[in-house]
Parts: C-alpha cells; structure tokens; sequence
C-alpha cells in the first residue's frame, strides 16, 4: 500500500443513464486534490453531484470518465484504505457495539480476539465505553452515529469519507460530534473529504471548502479556511468566522436557487 494518501480526483465526468428519461448529467470535470492529512468539504445545492462523487471516490460506483487515485495508485472499487460514513446510521441492529465497530474487520479476516481489541480502543475514542455489548436500538442517534465513525476509523483507513454524518442528529449533538471529529482527527491525520449542507460545520471543520455550482456539479471555488488549529466551538464567535461562512453562503446562494429548479423527475 502507498504511504502518501493525497487524493487525485483527475477530469472526473458522471452521466446517469435511465431507460426511458433522458439522462443525469450529475458531474462535469471535477479536478481536485486532498493533501494527505488535509480535511476538505464540499458544500454545494442539494442534486449538485456530492454524493455521488464520494461513491465514485470510495469506489461504490464508477465514473463515467476521469480517474480516482490515492498517492501514485490508481483506485476503482471499495478498499480498507478508505472507509465512507453515510448520513443515516448503516448499523447491523443484531449485532452489539463492539461487533459492529469490528465489523470491518471481521470482513476482512481478522481473527475475533484481535478485532475486539482493535474495537475496544475505537469505542473508547468515540466516547462510547460501557457501551460495549449494547444493540443499536439501546442508543440514542448520537451515540449511533459515534458507532459508525468508530467501525469506519476502526480499519485505518487513510481517506475518510463522510457524506452528512451528522444530518440526523439535533443541534446540540451536532455541535459535540464535530469537536469529537476534530480532536479524533487531531490525533489521526487522516485525508478526509466531508459532504454537508451546514456551511459553518464545513468552516469549523476543514482546512479548505469546495463549493459545488448546481447540475452538472463543476467546482465553482475553493475557500481555504485559514481559522488556527486546534479548534474548539469558541471559534464560531469570532469575527473571521463569521466572514468565512458569509462569503462561502453569498457563493452558494445563487447555486442553490438555481438547484432548487433543477429538480430530475
Ligand atoms: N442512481 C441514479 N440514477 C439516476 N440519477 C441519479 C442517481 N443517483 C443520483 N442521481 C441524480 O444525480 C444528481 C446528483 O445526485 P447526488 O445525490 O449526488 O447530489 P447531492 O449533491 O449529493 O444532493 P443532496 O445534497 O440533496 O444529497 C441528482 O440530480 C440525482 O437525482
């Protein structure tokens, strides 16, 4: 496996065809690349194409053109060097805590000794110890989603994938999880590529923003987010703050309005 975990999404095109409708162009040229350990967001007006580049990039779909590498390797289908966390908690409900944080792991072979250890130690940085040997319906959606981003980073993977993981839960569980992420991220460095509609949950979290035009998702700019490191939730009272999240939501405005017109049968 390569040591460097820069993502290379080079020309990248995805064109849906349906039987009998007229096609989805959902992306056109898209060019970007993550430095290893860089945190970037899209943001960008529902239907511009988000989801369905970090599918491409996690290899559950492939591109219609253009190429996915990570460091000098070129990649087309799902792999431990990069792990996805959906929007809805993808938890298997008959299984515990620790099995579903070891589930990536089980998949791959490892022996259950092994595995269950390698899970303790993510459930612990999740903030999730005690919890161990409960079922998914004996937590709340916060902690739910704790589990998920715990079986995600329980692979080591190098890329993260995060597509609105945060959407389901309620402001002030959101505002926890997103300082939760940063200090996980603070410790692991991994490359990570975040999708979200909350503009300042982008300017809180990452290092740059990728704003997405409407229908064929194009890149319409890139913010770098030049806030100190580490963070913390104090952040978002400071004036450069506020600048940032205005100027990135002045840019997506007009793509929004567009996108909402945009809407595909
Ligand atoms: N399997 C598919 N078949 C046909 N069209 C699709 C398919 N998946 C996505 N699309 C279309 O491609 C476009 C991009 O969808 P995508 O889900 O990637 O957008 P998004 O930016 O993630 O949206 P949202 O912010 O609302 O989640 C949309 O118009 C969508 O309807």
């Amino acid at each position: 496996m390569t040591d460097d975990a820069t993502l290379h999404i080079r020309g990248v095109n995805k064109t849906f065809l349906r039987t009998g409708k007229p096609s989805v162009e959902a992306l056109r040229d898209i060019d970007l690349t993550v430095k290893d350990g860089e945190f970037v967001a899209i943001v960008g007006a529902s239907g511009s194409g988000k989801s369905t580049l970090l599918r491409i990039i996690d290899g559950l779909m492939p591109a219609s053109s253009g190429t996915i590498a990570v460091g000098s390797r070129a990649v087309s289908r799902p792999g431990p060097d990069r792990a996805m966390v959906f929007q809805n908690d993808s938890l298997l409900p008959w299984k515990t805590v620790i099995e579903n944080v070891g589930y990536g792991l089980a998949i791959g072979g490892m022996a259950r000794a092994e595995r269950e250890a390698i899970a303790r130690r993510f459930i612990e940085l999740a903030g999730l110890r005690g919890f161990e040997h409960h079922y998914p319906h004996q937590l709340s959606g916060g902690m739910r989603q704790r589990v998920n981003v715990a079986r995600a980073l329980a692979v080591d993977p190098r890329i993260l994938l995060l597509d609105e993981p945060f959407a389901a839960l309620d402001a002030q569980t959101r505002e926890i999880m997103q300082a939760e992420l940063l200090s996980i991220w603070g410790r692991q460095k991994k490359t990570v590529v975040l999708i979200t509609h909350q503009i300042d949950e982008a300017v809180f979290l990452s290092d740059r923003v990728v704003v997405f035009s409407a229908r064929p998702g194009q890149i319409r700019a890139e913010i770098p987010i030049d806030l100190p490191r580490p963070r913390d939730l104090e952040v978002k009272r400071s004036l450069a703050f506020v600048q940032l999240v205005d100027e990135i939501w002045k840019l997506i405005e007009h793509e929004v309005r567009l996108g909402m017109s945009l809407a595909v049968d």
